[in-house]
């Protein structure tokens, strides 16, 4: 961990360039990526950043030797502390370049595991952080038993001090992630009759999802004027935010849901935790994916985003409108072209910043829940209240008569609200 009761860390982000001199843009947008990230951590000064071209990773340092002495004297110059290396660093290539450069270091996996333990905020995301941050820490001891072990000329006899002490750790950490699993479960279960209890909330839910940094926080706060934190941060939300507003114009009442922020490259790991503070979308009647227009990778976040609310099983009816954020940042000739291809392709242009184009949005929003809606009429018997209530509550009730076998009632709802009638 970071120390936090101390002046800011001296750091500098290296990203290893492992395609070339063809791929040189690739290199400098992840170059760019890793900085932002390494800027959303508290207690860190980002120094500098470079790119340092590497054709053939050295087994024990990562670099050539000649690159690593000449990047230890560069450090040791400008006092750099913790070295952020963007990619993955075995263990022993980690130690050496500790001892070599006189500090920390930090590989990208590690970065986007102090974030995400940075941001986590429920119960369920520190859990899952913990647990992605051990099962991180178990395969890298592994790895430095099995080079031990290689060390030692593989003959195989065991119980060395070196291994007792490995095993025992992993054993420890075996230990520590069954009971972090089982309080997981515990806090699952919660969540479920959480979930259960919104699935009865009497709005329509709209949830905010896209690549970190899209401008989400900004939009859910100028809709909601709630105090979500939005910064200049990659992953200023690890865990859904939920928020009731009401429709300009007298529109219909829905609950805002902002989302944890994408990112590029999520290393395997951290899948999971990620997922666990997504999965919420899944109950969204609507979703609006917001993009950062303005990013020069706009469009394969867009692919990145849109795989994984597919692997995630969005259900098929559930619409999604495509919003093209921060249009205030283009040229405007480029904006006016932007506007017309977005009225083309049914997506919306806006700025979260200055407001621009935020009323033909929520028009839309509006429309989409209500074209989902269909008409029905239901009987309910006198001994349903509970249910009849629930009716009114929403506003869903068009009419009402009463029969002989019991109230007969036309409705008109979305497919949501009518699943969540017949799960009451
Ligand atoms: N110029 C401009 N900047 C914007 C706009 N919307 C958001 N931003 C800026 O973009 C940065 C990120 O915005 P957030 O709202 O925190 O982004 P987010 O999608 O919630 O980010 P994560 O929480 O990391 O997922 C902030 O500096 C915002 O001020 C916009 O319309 N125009």
């Amino acid at each position: 961990m970071i120390p936090r009761d101390r002046p800011d860390t001296r750091a500098w982000v290296l990203h290893p360039d492992l395609l070339g001199e063809d791929r040189r843009h690739a290199a400098e947008f992840a170059l760019e990526e890793a900085v932002s990230l390494a800027r959303a951590l508290p207690g860190l000064e980002v120094v500098g950043s470079s790119i340092v071209r590497l054709a053939n990773p050295t087994p024990a340092t990562l670099f050539g030797s000649g690159k690593v002495a000449e990047l230890s004297a560069f450090f040791a110059d400008n006092k750099v502390e913790l070295v952020l290396v963007d990619g993955p660093v075995t263990p022993v290539q980690q130690r050496n370049l500790e001892k070599a450069w006189g500090g920390k270091l930090l590989d990208r996996t590690g970065l986007i595991l102090e974030i995400f333990s940075d941001r986590a905020r429920t119960r369920e995301g520190v859990l899952q952080v913990e647990m992605a941050a051990l099962a991180y820490q178990r395969t890298r001891l592994v790895r430095a038993w099995t080079h031990l072990e290689r060390q030692r000329g593989g003959l195989g006899f065991v119980g060395g001090p070196g291994e007792t002490q490995i095993e025992a750790d992993r054993r420890a950490i075996d230990e520590q992630l069954t009971r972090l699993r089982r309080q997981l479960e515990k806090v699952v279960r919660t969540r479920e009759l959480h979930r259960a209890a919104r699935a009865r909330v009497p709005f329509p839910i709209v949830a905010l999802v896209g690549y970190t940094n899209a401008g989400k926080s900004t939009l859910f706060n100028r809709l909601t004027g709630a105090e979500v934190l939005a910064k200049d941060m990659l992953f200023a939300t690890l865990d859904p935010t939920m928020r009731r507003v009401r429709l300009p114009n007298n529109g219909p009442e829905v609950i805002l849901s902002d989302t944890v922020g994408f990112i590029s490259d999520l290393p395997t790991q951290l899948v999971a935790a990620f997922r666990a503070t997504l999965e919420e979308v899944l109950e969204a009647d609507l979703i609006l994916h917001i993009r950062d227009i303005s990013h020069p990778e706009a469009e394969e976040q867009k692919a990145d985003v849109e795989d994984i609310l597919s692997d995630l099983g969005l259900p098929e009816e559930v619409p999604v409108l495509e919003v093209w954020n921060k249009v205030d940042r283009l040229p405007p000739e480029d904006a006016g072209a932007l506007a017309r291809r977005a009225e083309r392709d049914g997506t919306f242009v806006i700025s979260a910043v200055t407001g621009a184009g935020l009323d033909p949005l929520l028009d839309a929003v509006e429309r989409t829940l209500d074209q989902g809606s269909v008409t029905e009429e239901l009987t309910l018997g006198f001994d349903e209240g509970r249910r009849r209530a629930w009716l009114y509550e929403q506003g869903l009730v068009v009419e009402e008569t009463q029969g002989e076998e019991g109230h007969r009632i036309t409705v008109r709802w979305s497919p949501r609200q009518s699943a969540r009638f017949r799960s009451l």
